[in-house]
């Protein structure tokens, strides 16, 4: 049999940002290029590229294609039928150039989960009305196609939960904590070392980055706009390596876990540090990797894992887009008409749970059925209890909830200091069931 030959017109990119995903994307287009033009039909070519800085030593031959310093004149060109936004940001270039490649008729593939967490809405609404399509698969980690698989491969199902940890930072901090037996802030300045944090640190560690994710899956899986600001964020700067210790010791991993799930009371969207079952795939989780959990009323529970970040695995991810744009497939930006997204109603509070508590009791006779006796009052029921020996003159107990309110916990919290029993912040961490 002879070989497939690319008989089509070619798909022509124009490829803002040569960071670590442009060149990414430069390589397997010049490494694959008769393999991509096999498979789609058609051969996939870079006409012009843009970055800040020219003369940057990059490792890739760029000499073929045209430069442009400005990203809006490279997203415009006549001669670019995709435009690939790397740049980053959800303001600035970033925006404008999307903006501009739209209103130019180019198709937009990105990974850019900030701008899309920011302004998913209006510019897919941008592109229906243009007729073009935005493609996004790498904005959500990275090499996972969770994207693809929401949109097409589960498009019968009802979704009823999207969980997963989808910033690989965080779940290596956590873990080189617990593996090292080290502090947060010793493993933060490894992980700054190691070049894995960015730029701000805080879109990592406060969990920004990987509520941005989340908000995008939530609008896929639910049918909604959008609504980034809906998401409860809180980081994993206050995790200490005794709460990892001892949430082993009660048998449970801790991860940022980011949750969606549409409820009676609207939607939740919660990307906080969570226990989850430490035998359980999430809580087998260790490193860099990312996982994403996905449950559907037909189809039932799906666990895809792999790289969420990297040259390698962020540039398959725009790759499969690009090829996907190249065989014609054009899917609605979130899966459905931008216009018949619903407005999301946010779950005010979110739905029961088991929690873990930690408690540094003191040395004196009744403490503990004082600390009882407050959770009772607050109408929470103790499941499981492990308290440690004294010692000092105080000592630490956990406890293991069962399913309760976040706002019964926190009348507990407050009812605490009144025992004078209770010394420092007791610490409260939702148990995720899985
Ligand atoms: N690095 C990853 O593993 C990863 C994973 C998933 C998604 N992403 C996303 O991919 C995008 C690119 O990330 P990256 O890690 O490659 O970034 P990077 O910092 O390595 O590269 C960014 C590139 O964009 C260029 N750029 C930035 N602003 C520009 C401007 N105003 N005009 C022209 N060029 C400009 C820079 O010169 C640089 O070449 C971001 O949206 C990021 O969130 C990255
Ligand atoms: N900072 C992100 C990069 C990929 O989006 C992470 O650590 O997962």
């Amino acid at each position: 049999m002879s070989a497939p030959t690319a008989s089509g017109a070619p798909l022509r990119l124009g490829i803002a940002g040569l960071g670590t995903v442009g060149i990414g994307v430069v390589k397997i287009v010049q490494r694959h290029a008769e393999m991509l033009a096999a498979r789609t039909g058609r051969p996939i070519e870079i006409t012009a590229v843009s970055a800040r800085d020219r003369s940057k030593n990059r490792d890739a031959d760029l000499s073929g294609y045209a430069w442009e310093t400005d990203p809006v004149a490279l997203a415009t060109r006549e001669d670019v039928d995709v435009f690939v936004e790397l740049m980053g940001g959800h303001e600035g270039a970033a925006k404008a150039a999307t903006e501009a490649a739209l209103a130019a008729g180019k198709d937009v593939v990105t990974a850019n989960k900030a701008l899309l967490a920011h302004h998913g809405q209006a510019l897919a609404e941008t592109a229906e009305a243009a007729g073009r399509v935005i493609r996004f698969e790498a904005a959500v980690a990275g090499g996972i196609p969770v994207i693809k698989a929401l949109t097409e491969g589960l498009a019968g199902n009802q979704m009823r939960r999207v969980m997963g940890v989808m910033n690989g930072t965080c779940n290596y901090i956590l873990t080189r904590m617990e593996d090292a037996g080290l502090p947060y802030d010793t493993v933060f300045e490894e992980a700054s070392q190691l070049g894995y944090l960015e730029a701000d640190p805080n879109l990592d560690v406060g969990g920004i980055d990987a509520g941005h994710k989340l908000s995008i899956l939530a609008a896929i899986a639910f049918g909604t706009k959008v609504a980034f600001d809906d998401v409860v964020l809180e980081g994993i700067g206050r995790i200490s390596i005794d709460d990892i210790r001892r949430a082993g010791d009660m048998g449970y991993k801790i991860k940022l876990l980011g949750v969606a799930q549409m409820t009676g009371r609207g939607l939740e969207q919660r990307m906080t540090p969570c226990l989850v079952p430490a035998s359980s795939p999430l809580g087998q989780l260790t490193g860099g990797t990312n996982m994403v959990v996905l449950e559907g009323d037909s189809v039932g529970q799906i666990v895809l894992r792999g790289a969420g970040a990297g040259e390698g695995p962020t540039a398959s991810a725009v790759m499969g887009d690009v090829l996907d744009l190249a065989r014609g497939l054009r899917l609605p930006t979130f899966g459905q008409p931008a216009n018949t997204l619903k407005e999301a109603q946010p779950a005010v509070t979110s739905a029961p749970a088991p929690y873990y508590l930690r408690i540094q009791l003191m040395d004196k006779p009744g403490a503990l059925a004082k600390v009882a006796s407050v959770l009772g009052d607050a109408g929470v029921s103790i499941s499981r209890m492990r308290q440690y020996g004294h010692a000092d003159s105080s000592a630490p107990v956990l406890i293991v909830t069962h399913k309760t309110t976040r706002d019964a916990i926190d009348a507990a919290i407050e009812g605490f200091p009144a025992t004078r029993v209770v010394e420092g912040e007791p610490v409260a961490i939702r148990i995720e069931e899985l």
